[in-house]
């Protein structure tokens, strides 16, 4: 299943944030980079409908993102910078369990749900604990069970490892590494688009490079040079 942007352009206000993107992205960890305001997080939110093309058409799930927005939000999983943002309950397996409960699930399913993905990203022993007061690196996990309990088909990360040091940041290297969906990752952390399919280089609102890590990451830093 790809993620298919067709001749997108996205105009905010005066200014033209996306411009003439064709890319049909169908490889399972695709990378994206490029300048601060280059329009990654628009490319980002533009796969959940979040955002919407102002002309063009993006295909998610073989489906047009205009018109079945709330349908492709089921199946693409969104993870933002800021993790705070998205915790929403006051410990560990209940903002995991939240989301599930929305779906209407029996209190045992949800409590088995909740217990597997606390256990398979290492949050199983702080179940209990105020989500709040966990550390930066398993705030992200956290938002990452969050996600992963609704088995979402795509998976998209806008700058996940942004606020996290080395080491967090290495863990969630590997867990990308590891996920079996499709996961489109914005980033301005380079190492983490080691073992990548493919990365896009965004310039001003264009695609400007589009290959393997070391090709993109290559032109991206004559760009930037
Ligand atoms: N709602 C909006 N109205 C007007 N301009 C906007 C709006 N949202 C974003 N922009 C502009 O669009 C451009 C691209 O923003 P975007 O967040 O997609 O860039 P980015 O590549 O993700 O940047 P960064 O690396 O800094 O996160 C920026 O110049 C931004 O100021």
């Amino acid at each position: 299943m790809a993620i298919e942007f067709a001749d997108v352009q996205v105009r905010l206000g005066q200014r033209d944030v996306l411009r003439g993107v064709t890319a049909c992205l169908a490889e399972r960890r695709v990378g994206v980079v490029g300048a601060n305001g280059s329009g990654k997080s628009t490319l980002a939110r533009l796969v959940n409908g979040l955002a919407l093309p102002t002309s063009g058409s993006v295909t998610v799930l073989g489906l047009d993102t205009r018109r079945h927005a709330a349908r492709i939000r089921r199946g693409v999983g969104f993870l933002f910078t800021d993790p705070d943002a998205q915790i929403v309950m006051p410990t560990v397996a209940e903002d995991v369990a939240f989301s599930l409960r929305r779906k209407g699930l029996a209190r045992e399913e949800v409590d088995r749900r909740v217990a597997e993905v606390l256990s398979r990203y290492g949050l199983a022993d702080h179940a209990d604990h105020p989500a709040h007061h966990l550390s930066g690196g398993q705030k992200q996990l956290l938002a990452l069970c969050s996600i992963m309990v609704l088995e979402p088909e795509i998976l998209v990360m806008d700058e996940p490892t942004t606020l996290l040091d080395l080491r967090h940041s290495r863990q969630v290297a590997g867990l990308v590494r590891d996920l079996p969906q499709q996961v489109l990752v914005i980033t301005h952390d380079l190492p983490l688009l080691d073992g990548f399919d493919r990365v896009l280089v965004l310039d001003e609102g264009r695609v400007v490079a589009d290959g393997t890590p070391q090709e993109a990451i290559g032109h991206y830093r004559k760009l930037m040079a």
